[in-house]
């Protein structure tokens, strides 16, 4: 290929000295003997020997093509393995799990007295969490199955048919849990649930609308250190579809972000004396607010986010809080608590500190499910996204697990393009009527959408990249990622 276009490599058959001359599509420069100065006997031994060395060259060429080939079918094979392993393991719990009903509905006919009795709450409570998550369990102790099994009536105030967690503060022996999502396939059922919601509050491209309709939101992040972070979430935010991305950062931090992409509109004012006066300014035309990629933990920038979040909360908008965000929640809990369009995306360390701040005691890791939805209630049902193997999601009353197919690559930056993401799918959620997220909490809608959405660039960047997958790969994948979810 490079010897083409330097037009050094030779074909057959032309006359032509020096001229471009295109022959079956590719542009060659054809060199004569003469102008080449060679002697005319040697032509037929050179066009040999070239023939040859193009042959052995498109040969090459091909057995690579063959080898690009075979390993992405082998590939595709390996994960369509894994997948098919996994369908087999959740159909082996779902049946244990079917067998363990049975005995416990026949213990509840014969003696329902016992179900209420503290030894029994608390014998069903060491069960429940020695099982995975999913099992559907009433405070009756009786387990029910399947999509079939969380169907209701619903009424005005109850939300609509989703996996739930229910907490029972009646039982003696603590929190008695309903969690009426299942395993396996019976997950992917919830999953079923959800994704419908989020592809209802996907607005529709038209003609009639203005920039910024779709959403303008802000970024609180970007210091001297960390300026990828901020970038990845404003970007991402763009990418799912916001028209407006502010990012507010230190100083130091402004140029840099501003030099990776024209889009961003960087405001370097977070390290500002009147820094709060100056993003507030902003806060009428802003939507949404993401507050924590890269911030860092100088207690100068800490303070000004969380004067931010107040203020922002005076304004109702949906906040995200992520990354240094979530350290400055775990210091004084009361910036965010209790205010309902606040969402938390916690990894696990930073759900750990979060809980023990909440709790004052470790956090029990033999259970996430109910960790969460503890956190979640006491920071008074704000959504927990606690990011992991499977994303769990709840606003305290129900849990969905998000288990979209991602791959085993966890490069840095991937939380940002999930909290980018989900500041613009909130923005939508919350804006949406209530037929479109039938009734299900908008927080929650919109975290199920963004996890599905990181998991599945992060599955489409790997499938290109491997081992090689960064940030950057899957926010190039968002465009597609978003359409296969979302809208086809
Ligand atoms: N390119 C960039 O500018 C990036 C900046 N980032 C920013 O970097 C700052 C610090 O974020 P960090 O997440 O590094 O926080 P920390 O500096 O608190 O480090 C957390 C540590 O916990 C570890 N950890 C994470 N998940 C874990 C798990 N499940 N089990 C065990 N250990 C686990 C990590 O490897 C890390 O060593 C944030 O402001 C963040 O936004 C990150 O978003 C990554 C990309
Ligand atoms: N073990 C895993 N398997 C599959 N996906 C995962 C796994 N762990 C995390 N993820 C996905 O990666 C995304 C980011 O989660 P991660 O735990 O990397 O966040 P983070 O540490 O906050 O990221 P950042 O590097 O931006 O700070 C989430 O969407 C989550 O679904």
């Amino acid at each position: 290929m490079a010897l083409q276009e330097q037009g050094c490599l030779p074909l057959p058959a032309l006359g032509s000295c020096g001229e471009m001359t295109a022959v079956q599509g590719t542009t060659v420069r054809q060199i004569s003997s003469q102008s080449a100065g060679g002697p005319s006997s040697k032509r037929p031994k050179k066009q040999h020997a070239d023939l040859a060395l193009d042959s052995v060259t498109k040969r090459l060429l091909e057995q690579s093509a063959e080898a690009e080939q075979s390993f992405y079918q082998m590939e595709e094979q390996r994960l369509q393995a894994e997948d098919h392993r996994r369908e087999a393991k959740h159909a082996r719990e779902l049946h244990m799990l079917q067998v363990l009903g049975q005995i416990f509905s026949s213990i509840a006919t014969r003696n329902p007295v016992a179900t209420a009795t503290p030894n029994t709450a608390t014998a069903l409570n060491t069960m429940e969490s020695t099982m995975q998550p999913g099992v559907p369990m009433s405070t009756s102790g009786q387990m029910r199955f399947g999509r079939s099994s969380h169907r209701r009536v619903r009424s005005p105030q109850s939300q609509a048919e989703w996996p739930s967690y229910h907490s029972h503060p009646q039982s003696n022996a603590g929190l008695v849990l309903e969690r009426s999502f299942s395993l396996g396939t019976a997950a992917r059922r919830g999953m079923d649930d959800i994704l419908p919601l989020v592809k209802n509050i996907v607005p529709q491209l038209t003609s009639k609308k203005h920039k910024g309709q779709d959403g303008r939101i802000g970024i609180i992040g970007g210091c001297q250190e960390y300026t990828g972070a901020p970038y990845f979430a404003a970007i991402s935010a763009l990418k799912v579809g916001a028209d407006v991305s502010h990012v507010f950062c230190a100083k130091a931090a402004a140029t840099v972000i501003k030099s990776y992409s024209p889009e961003l509109i960087v405001h370097p004012v977070l390290d500002s004396p009147n820094a709060v006066e100056e993003i507030e300014k902003w806060l009428p035309r802003l939507h949404c607010l993401v507050v924590g990629p890269g911030l860092g933990r100088d207690e100068m920038l800490l303070k000004t986010a969380k004067e931010v979040i107040e203020k922002s909360k005076a304004r109702d908008i949906p906040i995200v809080i992520d990354a240094d965000g979530l350290w400055l929640v775990a210091q004084q809990p009361s910036v965010i608590q209790g205010y309902k369009k606040g969402i938390l995306t916690p990894n696990y360390m930073e759900f750990t500190q979060l809980y023990e701040a909440m709790h004052h005691e470790p956090l029990d890791s033999s259970d996430h499910q109910r960790s969460a939805m503890e956190l979640s209630v006491a920071m008074g049902n704000l959504t927990v996204v606690l990011k992991g193997e499977d994303d769990l999601i709840t606003d305290g009353k129900k849990v969905i697990l998000c288990r979209q197919e991602g791959s085993g690559c966890r490069c840095g930056g991937q939380g940002d393009l999930l909290s980018g993401s989900l500041g613009v799918l909130a923005h939508w959620a919350y804006t949406s009527s209530a037929d479109m997220t039938k009734s299900v909490n908008p927080s929650v809608v919109a975290a199920f959408g963004a996890c599905s959405l990181t998991r599945q660039c992060n599955r489409q960047a790997f499938h290109k990249h491997w081992r090689a997958t960064t940030t950057t790969d899957m926010i190039q994948e968002i465009s597609s990622a978003f359409k296969k979810l979302f809208e086809s």
